[in-house]
């Protein structure tokens, strides 16, 4: 499928149809390695899975975990809304949202959706009484880390409020659903505004029960 949809935006782009700013695949289809060559079928076609599952799983695994908690929150910025006949979400609303957000901070804290990734040591150094060469791959898992009860009291209750009033700080690397450094998710904040707009649409158009669980 992904082949097909690929050899199309490549014609219109031949053809002048499209120009590289129209979607990600034709930008991808535009650019040149420093060679001017461009990148190979296959690297585009990885590269192209790589940011469906990096966008699309993520997000949707994060709407499921949230929807059931934030429904008043939800309702009153709907009420609000209707009451005021403005009908779109603007940004106001969406920095309104910080109980949403908050949950789904904290589904992000207990189940990361992107457990781990790797970097590459650009020197020596030792790191908890371990020695790491220069070019080795270090693989960094996030769930330790924000499990881990000296940065986080009672890491496994369920409490968004943390995020609110955290009874330690929490600093730079200790809170990493995103990554972390010149690598970090580019897509956070589009991920933020994505959650926050799907969930308010989804708490006041359906309605939510618990349902039996067994
Ligand atoms: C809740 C949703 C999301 C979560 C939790 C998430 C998480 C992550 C994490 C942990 C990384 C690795 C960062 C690192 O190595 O430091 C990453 C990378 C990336 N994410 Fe996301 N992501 C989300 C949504 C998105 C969306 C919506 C997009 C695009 C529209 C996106 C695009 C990317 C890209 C392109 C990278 C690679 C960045 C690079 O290597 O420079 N992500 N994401």
């Amino acid at each position: 499928m992904i082949l097909s949809i690929l050899m199309k935006r490549k014609q219109e782009l031949l053809d002048g149809m499209i120009n590289p700013r129209n979607d990600l695949l034709t930008w991808m289809l535009a650019i040149r390695e420093e060679n001017q060559e461009p990148i190979t079928r296959d690297e585009l076609i990885d590269n192209f899975i790589g940011i469906v599952i990096a966008s699309h799983d993520t997000t949707s695994i994060l709407l499921t975990n949230s929807i059931i908690s934030v429904i008043s929150e939800q309702m009153e910025i709907f009420l609000r809304k209707r009451r005021s006949g403005e009908e779109k979400l603007t940004c106001t609303d969406l920095q309104s949202m910080k109980y949403t957000w908050r949950v789904a901070q904290e589904f992000m804290k207990i189940i990361p959706l992107v457990f781990e990734n790797f970097r590459e040591a650009v020197k020596d150094l030792y790191f908890g009484g371990y020695f790491i060469p220069k070019g080795w791959k270090v693989f960094w898992v996030s769930h330790g880390t924000q499990m881990n009860e000296n940065i986080f009291e009672n890491p496994k209750v369920f409490d968004p409020s943390r995020f609110e009033n955290p009874s330690k700080p929490i600093f730079p690397y200790m809170y990493v659903p995103f990554g972390g450094g010149p690598h970090m998710c580019s897509g956070n904040d589009f991920a933020r505004v994505e959650i926050l707009t799907i969930i308010h649409h989804m708490v006041t158009k359906f309605e939510w029960s618990q349902g039996d669980s067994r």
